[in-house]
Parts: C-alpha cells; structure tokens; sequence
C-alpha cells in the first residue's frame, strides 16, 4: 500500500507531510534517513507527521524529524504549513498545534500570512541545555571566527553568533562544528546575524540534523531575540534568510514570539515503500 505525502515548504525550508490522524505511522529511523536524503530519495529539511492530539484544547499534534533521523520539539516554518492545512481543512482562519514543546497558536491574516505564537523565549542556561551555568546572553564557546553566541531555547535549541557580514563566513565547515561542541549536550541550531538596523537583521543557520537550510523559523524567532537582547534591534524586526523575509515580534506583555511569513505547497507524492501501519481502533 503506498503511503501518500505533500511537499511543502516555508521560504524554501521545505518539509515532506505525512498524515497519521487515522493510523499510527511506524517509521523506521534508516527510512527517514533515506527519505531524507536528497541523493537517495525525495529530501527535506524535515519529515512531519500530523498526529491526534493528546491535549483537548489542540487542533492536532504536530511531529519533527530532521533527515539524520533525530526528533525535534519545533520547527516555526513547517508550524505555518501544517496550520495552513488545518484551517483550509476546517473552514477556520485559526488552530492550535500541538508540539513536543507545547501547544502553539497560529491564525491566518488578511494578506494570507500566517502568524505562529511561538511561546515564551527560554533564556537560561539549564533550558538551553547548556553543558554548565554561564550567562545565555554570552555564552563561553569558540568556533573559529564564532565566540560570544547567544543561547535561546524556542522549543529548540539555538546558539546566534554576531558578526559583521553573513555571507563571509564558511557555515558549511563552521555549522557542523559549532553544532557538536562540549557546551551543547543536545546539540544545537547555529545561527550568524548581521544587523542592518534596528527592525532588519540577516540571518544564516546551519540547522541541528539537518546542515544548511534556506531558512529556519525557530531560528529567526532565537535571532530576534538574541538582537533585541543585545540592544541590538527594536522588538518588531524583519528577519532575512536566503529563503525569503519573516516577520518577528518579541512582546513585552508575555515574552512569546511571534512569527509571521507565508506558506507553499509544492506538489503531492506517494511512497510505495512497505510501511508498518497500526490502525486506530
Ligand atoms: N526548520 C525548523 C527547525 C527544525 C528543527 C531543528 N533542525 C532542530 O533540530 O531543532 C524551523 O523552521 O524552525
């Protein structure tokens, strides 16, 4: 039986969807890592299941892998994509998804933008996790030209280094360095910003399991507020990526971060492959 799926991307960090509402997809890690192989099967950035919830109050439960086959407790782009599919399924123009990180709020503006409320910034060390206490707004870690990074959980892991040109640095051979240092005991997404003024910074990642995307939405949310931590921006910024542009919020009143930008679907495919399936009863 085939297993069928959607590509979807937000700003070119593209995502394969699959639906397991109705029954419980067992997938193997050596599956998708083959999947997630852009040499060996259809690629992504990150493999995401939509799953019954198992809060009340959430519309469905949203699950992250990236293509080295681990799990992910956020993911702000494919949170656009899979709110983009609840609220065109139901007819609504808001849904609350379900994460490992917690429940996430998302509504669809008049331009058709969507709006993830990404939660609550974690700023201590212990939240990170970091591998000892230090202060998240400098964290002691050298990556070659990469020192005094700044640490933010939002639902993930992020370390953003500042530094005066984006494009000069060699992410490629930095990213996965930085990504496996001591101070990271689950690793961690690496983000360089540039700032261009008070509401526009320019923001690279290397992503946690996943290498260079074309952008990262948890990572814009962590770029933002390590700016606006610095002193750096104001707390509405525009965040540019190689993808596209996302709009950031950091608000007073709570310390969530919202996130706005747009969703794509690029086509609909089936994997012939022999799945195990566990239908609900
Ligand atoms: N693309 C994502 C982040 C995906 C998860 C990340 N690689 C991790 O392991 O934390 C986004 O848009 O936020």
């Amino acid at each position: 039986m085939g297993l069928p799926f959607l590509k979807m991307h937000g700003l070119g960090n593209d995502f394969v969807v699959l639906e397991g509402r109705r029954a419980l997809l067992e997938l193997p890690g050596d599956w998708i890592r083959a999947v997630g192989d852009r040499r060996t099967g259809v690629g992504f950035d990150q493999l995401i299941v939509m799953e019954p919830p198992s809060d009340g109050r959430a519309d469905l439960f949203m699950r992250i892998f990236n293509p080295d086959g681990s799990e992910a407790g956020a993911c702000g782009n494919a949170t656009r994509c899979i709110a983009h599919l609840a609220m065109q399924a139901e007819g609504r123009g808001s849904v609350t998804i379900e994460t490992l990180a917690g429940l996430l709020e998302a509504v669809r503006g008049e331009t058709g933008l969507i709006t993830v409320d990404m939660g609550p910034a974690r700023l201590d060390w212990a939240q990170i996790p970091l591998a000892e206490a230090c202060d998240t707004l400098h964290v002691p870690m050298t990556v070659g030209p990469l020192s005094d990074g700044v640490a933010t959980n939002m639902g993930n892991p992020h370390i953003t280094f500042f530094v005066p040109d984006a494009e000069a640095v060699d992410l490629a051979a930095l990213g996965p360095i930085a990504e496996h240092h001591p101070m990271l005991p689950r690793r961690a997404n690496i983000g360089l910003v540039s700032v261009r003024a008070r509401d526009h910074i320019r923001f690279r990642v290397w992503e946690r399991g996943a290498g260079i995307t074309r952008a990262c939405g948890s990572g814009a949310c962590a770029a933002a507020v390590a700016s606006i931590r610095r002193g750096l921006t104001d707390r509405c910024l525009k965040v540019s990526m190689d993808g596209g542009d996302l709009t950031l919020d950091w608000r007073e009143s709570d310390g969530h971060v919202l996130m706005t930008g747009p969703v794509s679907t690029s086509f609909v495919g089936e994997f012939a492959g022999d799945l195990a399936l566990e239908r609900f009863s």
